[in-house]
């Protein structure tokens, strides 16, 4: 299968701290790809790099063999390249379904101009868009909370909606930092099944950094391990548990 994300010897620093070094990364089109390893080895800031909100200091990342190095997050999101985002402060002030209403780019309604002249035009895109929310917030089993404050919410249900909002684009990859922190049992067993469904019945590509180790050994195939800005070791979940440089490195004495 093609690597839908390609990330190719990339090096960043702050100031004089080497965070990521020759870095690179593919990650399978169809693929649920875990990418673990221990704190501070550069998890966040490569999904900072691919996302485009961090620029690298040298190296490649290409989608789907197209080169987007450096591109702004805005313009990856239109690619259909997205990253989850915790609610942001004055989404939650809003209802979950409209937090999910608020997504799709470009709306008709947000030009002046057809707000005026084309209010019919405006009028279908917003069904359109409603009718979407209420199919996504079906499928992310919030209908009984659609009308509550998104601030209101427990802390499993932003969740489950953030991984909503991403359903409200074309999304092709998505990258998702955490998902599982603090989220409880039950939630976290919606969450997992819900991107296994986006995986297999939307042909969703995700990169998953985790460290529930239990929601990385359900969903992930590979798992890749970075270890102080590189990878370490890249295989399946089995692979990386019984690999001994893997263990001194990630799990430590713990272990
Ligand atoms: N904006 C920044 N300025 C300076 N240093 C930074 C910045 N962002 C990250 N770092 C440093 O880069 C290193 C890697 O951080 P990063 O957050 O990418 O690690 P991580 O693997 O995601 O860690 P964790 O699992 O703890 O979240 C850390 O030493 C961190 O202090």
């Amino acid at each position: 299968m093609a690597a839908i994300i390609d990330v190719q010897h990339v090096h960043k620093a702050f100031g004089g701290l080497k965070v990521i070094n020759d870095c690179s990364i593919q990650v399978e089109q169809g693929s649920i790809t875990g990418l673990i390893g221990p704190n501070g080895a550069g998890k966040s800031t490569l999904f900072n790099i691919i996302a485009g909100a961090l620029p690298l200091d040298s190296g490649r990342v290409l989608l789907d063999g197209e080169e987007i190095t450096n591109r702004p997050a805005n313009e990856l999101f239109h690619k259909g390249l997205l990253r989850t985002f915790q609610i942001a402060h004055e989404f939650s002030q809003m209802t979950a379904l409209e937090n999910l209403m608020m997504v799709p780019p470009a709306q008709a309604g947000e030009t002046l101009f057809n707000a005026w002249f084309k209010p019919s035009l405006v009028g279908k895109e917003e069904a359109e868009v409603r009718r979407r929310a209420l199919e996504v917030i079906d499928f992310i089993g919030l209908h009984h909370v659609r009308n509550e404050l998104a601030g209101n919410l427990s802390g499993g249900q932003k969740k489950l909606l953030e991984l909503g909002r991403t359903m409200m684009t074309d999304a092709r990859v998505v990258l998702l930092d955490e998902i599982a922190a603090g989220v409880n049992r039950t939630l976290l067993g919606d969450l997992v099944t819900n991107i296994e469904r986006l995986n297999r019945e939307m042909g969703y590509t995700f990169l998953v950094i985790e460290h529930d180790m239990d929601m990385i050994a359900r969903l992930c195939e590979p798992v890749i391990v970075l270890a102080q800005g590189s990878v370490m070791v890249e295989g399946s979940i089995e692979e990386i548990q019984n690999n001994p440089q893997v263990i001194e490195a990630y799990f430590g004495a713990a272990s």
